[in-house]
């Protein structure tokens, strides 16, 4: 299980200050929602914590070793699935694999059987088995994410990242999806970072909150502290009345809640 520091992060592009001296820890194993109205600096947190792009200020340490580059431990799922239309769900999830196999291996499908193993494993855990020889481009948006989400777990990070893995799907998906997400997060120890923009949704299936705002961290509190003002605070005008659902349990049991979308 993996452990991350976040210190005084700042990453500007050009005039624009994207994260502005950004801290916090994060134990291992946590499943962490990032909140923030569009242009807050989600997606530049989720992209520096990956490694796909260099802090202009400030450090991640990821069990005290600092993160310089993108390493095989700390898996992205993207807002588009980023999979391959015309290969099956079990091709896209063993391609996971490529970070550890390397590129030609994975290309040719040349991985051990272990690692075959390790993609129907990955596919059963988001509720694929029965469509692992299927077209990914003949499922839904709900399940590409899916197979995104078993690909990333071939890879066998310590830590997942997970870019707005809803934001094109139907309420329904969403749910099954982030279900099957919290659910792989417990079930192999991941300490997980997730932006939404559904505060429901976040509130269902977080554990611990980040709310950013003009790239500065605003919020970082645990679900019982993310109150309506909070919400309110960190989207500003837009009517959050309808995103707060009370009454959810502790979100624990979210992951019982799974749909089959
Ligand atoms: N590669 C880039 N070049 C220039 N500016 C960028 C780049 N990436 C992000 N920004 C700017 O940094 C700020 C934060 O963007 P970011 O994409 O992190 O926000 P976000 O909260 O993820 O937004 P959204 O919810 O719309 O995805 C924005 O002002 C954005 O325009």
């Amino acid at each position: 299980m993996t452990y991350i520091e976040v210190d005084g992060l700042t990453k500007r592009f050009g005039d624009t200050v994207a994260l502005d001296d950004v801290s916090f820890e994060v134990p291992a194993g946590e499943f962490v929602i990032v909140l923030g109205v569009s242009g807050s600096g989600k997606s530049t947190l989720l992209r520096t914590l990956s490694g796909l792009l260099s802090p202009t200020e400030g450090e991640i340490r990821i069990d005290g070793d600092p993160m310089i580059e993108p390493r095989p431990d700390v898996a992205m799922i993207f807002q588009q699935h980023n999979i391959i239309g015309d290969m099956t769900a079990y091709s896209n999830s063993l391609s996971g694999g490529v970070h550890r196999a390397g590129f030609l291996s994975s290309v040719l499908q040349l991985q051990d059987t272990e690692e075959k193993h390790r993609a129907l494993d990955a596919l059963d855990m988001v509720g694929l088995l029965d469509e692992a020889e299927q077209k990914a481009r003949s499922m839904s948006g709900g399940q590409q994410q899916r197979v995104g989400i078993a690909r990333a777990l071939v890879q066998r990070p310590e830590v997942l990242l997970a870019d707005e893995p809803v934001a094109s799907l139907d309420p329904g998906s969403a749910q099954s999806v982030m279900g099957y997400l919290r659910r792989a997060s417990e079930d192999r120890d991941l300490t997980t970072f997730c932006s939404l923009h559904q505060v429901n949704i976040a509130r269902k299936f977080g554990h611990r909150f980040i709310g950013l705002r003009d790239g500065e961290k605003v919020f970082d509190g645990y679900r019982d502290d993310l109150t309506i003002d909070i919400i309110d605070d960190l989207y500003g005008d837009i009517d959050t009345e309808g995103m707060f659902v009370r009454d959810e349990g502790d979100g624990e049991g979210a992951t019982d809640e799974v749909a089959t979308t």
